[in-house]
């Protein structure tokens, strides 16, 4: 009995939800951040110069406390007014700063994120691109598009949200236990124990709460969304066959469990939550308490007792963005280690890009067999010359597009050997997916893409030779006007004769073509795909090798074919 669905393709693995397990089941590491953050490039001195404005940032407000403190206990006197005006100025100048630097301080952090974003989806999409190329062809499209855009983003951010922060609390805790300890060492001994349990403990707490609830998002949600979906899909089965109790208890139990983990997770964040007010109130009383016998004995003035109690205060706010900090870096480590299985899957990216103006060799195939885990069809022995026209046939996920990603090099055969080899094979052929992209960009630019060195004149002709001609001269600025949102400015049928001028323009020998006659009406699909096969039709050179996928039927007689299922 079918008891669980599967909405995949066979053969595609569904990534997990949350704390990613790699295909290899090794969990995320601090390494993984550790390389994942060696991505970004983060340069030296432009990280120094945000953690000083950072630091003056908390800084001025420090200076603040202790200067306000000051002015209180001084003005609590009634001294002359000029003994005051000093520190009314350092109180609006430090309140300035605070705001100047922290804009400084701001751009200065998203800077080094932003350029370390770029430099991080550059190397990925390098890789991506020149590395194999089964790894991208393997991913699904979310599944890819998560990696480049979120975690790449979360990634960044750990300039901004961690190394930062972390930085600064660090150098301020030093500045406010160094200042207090001029007033009494004792107080700042007090303060710097407060700063390290709050700057330690609360951050690990917050840090734990989060992995018990990706914890619990992870499995035991996941248990009792499975459960239930058992339950609501097949209760009539389970109940025949006396399955139902069970399956109800399973799905009690998981959500029992979901509710446990989010209880204990909970419990540890208001444990996290309390680490830094507690903090602060010891370090406070503490001074406080110090204070008050000091200024009994008359060690230290009025307005010095005032700063004791007064610093402190101030003193936690860099510690106090630790625990996001901490779950922050939870994240990237995740977000790393999830790159890094892409990237290190690609491979050091030392496969050739497809050079597309190599000569034609033809095509000589010796037991080929093609699939992604398990062959889809019986060993493939050929030999196509140069020029030859050849057509796969099959029903749908007969594994027609499989194979002209084999013959293209760009996933290797389970089985069997090809003359040119997989790499000439790249080098020599253009894979047209059915799926290619249309970029939101001039039909020329779109054309250029297939041949760089293209003429205007060369683009018309080819847009002519597949069926474009009347739709290009309807346009307003021709071969310059903008495709607005890309493959939606195009029905079904021009975005596939577009693709095919490209075709027609790439100067690669070898020409493989996924349903080229897809979206196009019956009579106009047959006639492109007769104008493919046959070698006399004008539509490519008649040395091209030209090998096309369809499930159609066409008119005239290929070279050969290959029928799959
Ligand atoms: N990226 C992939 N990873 C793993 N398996 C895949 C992948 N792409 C396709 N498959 C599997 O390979 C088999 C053949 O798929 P393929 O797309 O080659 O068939 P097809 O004949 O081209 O189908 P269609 O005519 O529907 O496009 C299918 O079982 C499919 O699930």
């Amino acid at each position: 009995m079918k008891t669980q669905r599967r909405l995949d393709k066979p053969g595609r693995q569904r990534p997990q939800q949350g704390t990613d397990l790699r295909p290899n089941g090794n969990r995320p590491t601090w390494r993984d951040l550790r390389r994942g953050l060696a991505l970004l490039d983060i340069p030296r001195d432009r990280t120094l110069l945000a953690i000083l404005a950072a630091t003056i940032t908390l800084g001025s407000a420090l200076a603040l406390a202790a200067v306000s403190a000051w002015l209180i206990m001084r003005a609590f006197a009634m001294p002359p007014v000029l003994d005051l005006t000093v520190a009314v100025v350092a109180v609006r100048a430090l309140g300035i700063s605070r705001g100047v630097f922290r804009y400084l301080d701001r751009l200065a952090t998203h800077d080094i994120a932003l350029r370390g974003t770029v430099a991080a989806r550059t190397t990925l999409y390098r890789r991506l691109a020149t590395g194999n190329p089964r790894t991208a062809l393997a991913a699904r499209r979310g599944q890819l598009l998560a990696r480049t855009g979120e975690d790449i983003d979360t990634l960044g951010e750990t300039v901004v949200r961690v190394l930062i922060p972390v930085a600064v609390a660090l150098l301020l805790a030093l500045i406010a236990v160094g200042g207090l300890a001029l007033i009494s060492p004792l107080a700042a001994a007090i303060l710097a124990i407060a700063l390290l349990l709050s700057g330690t403990v609360a951050p690990a707490l917050a840090a734990r709460a989060a992995t018990i609830r990706e914890h619990a998002a992870d499995t035991h949600r996941g248990e009792h969304r499975d459960a239930t979906m058992a339950v609501l899909d097949h209760a009539a089965e389970l109940r025949v066959t006396g399955q139902l109790r069970p399956a109800l208890d399973r799905a009690a139990r998981a959500l029992r469990h979901t509710d446990t983990s989010i209880d204990r997770a909970a419990t540890t964040t208001a444990v996290a939550s309390a680490t830094v007010p507690l903090a602060i109130a010891a370090s406070v009383i503490g001074s406080l308490l110090i204070g008050l016998e000091l200024y009994g004995n008359g060690a230290i003035a009025l307005t010095s007792l005032g700063i004791l109690v007064l610093l402190p205060l101030a003193a936690f706010e860099a510690t106090s963005a630790l625990p996001e900090a901490a779950i922050h870096a939870l994240r990237a480590r995740n977000a790393s280690h999830r790159l890094l299985g892409l990237l290190d899957d690609a491979g050091t990216g030392d496969v050739a890009p497809v050079a597309s103006s190599a000569p034609a060799e033809g095509l000589e195939l010796r037991g080929i067999q093609h699939g992604w885990t398990t062959p889809l069809a019986p060993p493939l022995d050929a030999t196509w010359p140069p020029g030859s026209r050849i057509l796969g046939t099959g029903s749908s996920g007969t594994g027609k597009t499989t194979l002209l990603l084999t013959l293209t090099g760009l996933i290797p055969p389970l089985a069997g050997s090809m003359e040119p080899g997989w790499a000439g094979a790249r080098e020599q052929s253009l894979f047209l997916a059915e799926d290619a992209h249309i970029f939101a960009t001039t039909v020329r630019d779109n054309l250029l893409l297939a041949r760089g060195d293209a003429t205007d004149a060369d683009l018309l002709a080819a847009c002519e030779a597949v069926g474009l001609g009347e739709w290009l001269a309807t346009l307003p600025d021709g071969l310059g006007t903008v495709l607005e949102g890309g493959e939606e400015a195009l029905s079904g049928g021009q975005r596939r004769r577009l693709l095919l001028a490209r075709a027609v323009l790439s100067p690669a020998p070898v020409l493989l073509l996924d349903e080229p006659s897809e979206h196009l009406d019956a009579a106009s699909a047959v006639r492109v795909l007769d104008a493919l096969l046959d070698r006399g039709s004008g539509l490519m050179d008649a040395q091209r090798t030209v090998i096309v996928a369809s499930h159609l039927a066409p008119t005239v007689e290929p070279d050969e074919w290959v029928r799959l299922g």
